[in-house]
């Protein structure tokens, strides 16, 4: 299976969002990685078919999406990000209610429930009411009836939106189980979200895609660039003001800064190995004060 995205554009008023975006996926899973406001969001619309693109297409196999439309929804799951589902329902008669308008058989879909709500740790919550569930349970509801159909391409916006820290864990085992044979395309500005699971990173920064590459040959591109410095405060000063800070611990006087530069900052600075999140600062070192992630 083939979903070819080709020279997308979107624009609101003078704001384009969306900026010529090309490229093809296969099975497994593709996380689009990028600030607020990269256009994320818009983009994930278009290739579900639920947002006009101002040019380009979305292709399924090479046959334009919205030439037939109602096919592709049968394929396809879609995680919003702030979904707007009935708060009367209880879980398990709003899967149901997804279940009807996905047109799935009653037997499949009982079963598939009862699979999703076990997998996503929601059985012992099923008969209760939407607007009585936590955030992260809601986020598992969202999940789960994105799953319904068990779809060939799963566009997930934010999934780890409101999930402690247990619930990404179970989140990256469930989403690296289901990319074994779906296209699963997963945004997120967290790092740490995807370092582990996903096969390819597409970084997106004001409407275009500046790579999509998997993990090892994006870290390569960042080798010999990234240091560890420790001293005290005066001295870790001068640096702060000249580099990329990724990261700041204090030991009693002791400073130790990792920081980004193209060449050894000094004779004492350790070089240390990149990983995603001095990738991610490194393109949007002006956007964040801070990169998000669960390890710091
Ligand atoms: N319906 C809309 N009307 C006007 N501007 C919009 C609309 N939707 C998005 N935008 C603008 O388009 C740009 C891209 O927004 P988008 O929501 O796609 O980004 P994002 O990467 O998903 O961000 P976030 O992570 O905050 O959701 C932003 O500048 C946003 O303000």
């Amino acid at each position: 299976m083939k979903l070819t995205i080709e020279h997308l554009q979107k624009s609101f008023k003078d704001k384009i969002a969306v900026n010529d975006v090309s490229f093809t996926l296969e099975e497994g899973i593709h996380a689009l990685l990028g600030a607020n406001g990269s256009g994320k969001t818009t983009l994930m619309r278009m290739i579900c078919g639920i947002m006009k693109a101002d040019q380009g297409i979305v292709k399924m196999d090479d046959i334009a999406i919205l030439q037939n439309y109602k096919e592709y929804t049968k394929s396809l799951g879609y995680l919003p990000q702030n979904a707007g589902f009935y708060m009367d329902f209880n879980i398990e008669s709003f899967l149901r209610y997804i279940g009807v308008l996905k047109c799935l058989k009653k037997d499949y879909c009982e079963q598939k429930i009862d699979e999703l709500l076990t997998r996503l740790n929601l059985q012992d919550v099923r008969k209760k009411k939407l607007k009585h569930l936590s955030g992260g349970m809601m986020q598992r509801v969202g999940i789960a009836q994105a799953l319904l159909n068990h779809p060939k391409i799963l566009i997930l916006d934010e999934p780890s939106a409101g999930l402690d820290p247990k619930e990404r864990i179970a989140l990256r085992q469930l989403l690296s189980h289901v990319g074994k044979d779906t296209i699963v395309i997963l945004s997120t500005h967290i790092v740490s979200d995807v370092e582990s699971i996903a096969d390819d990173i597409m970084l997106m920064k004001q409407g275009q895609i500046l790579f999509k590459k998997p993990l090892p040959d994006i870290l390569q591109g960042m080798s010999e660039k990234v240091y560890e410095i420790n001293g005290n405060e005066q001295a870790i000063r001068a640096f702060e003001q000249d580099y990329t800070i990724v990261n700041r611990k204090t030991d009693g006087n002791i400073i130790t800064i990792r920081l980004l530069s193209d060449h050894k900052p000094c004779a004492q600075a350790i070089e240390k190995e990149p990983n995603l999140d001095d990738v991610y600062l490194s393109y949007f070192r002006e956007e964040n004060a801070y990169v998000e992630t669960d390890l710091l």
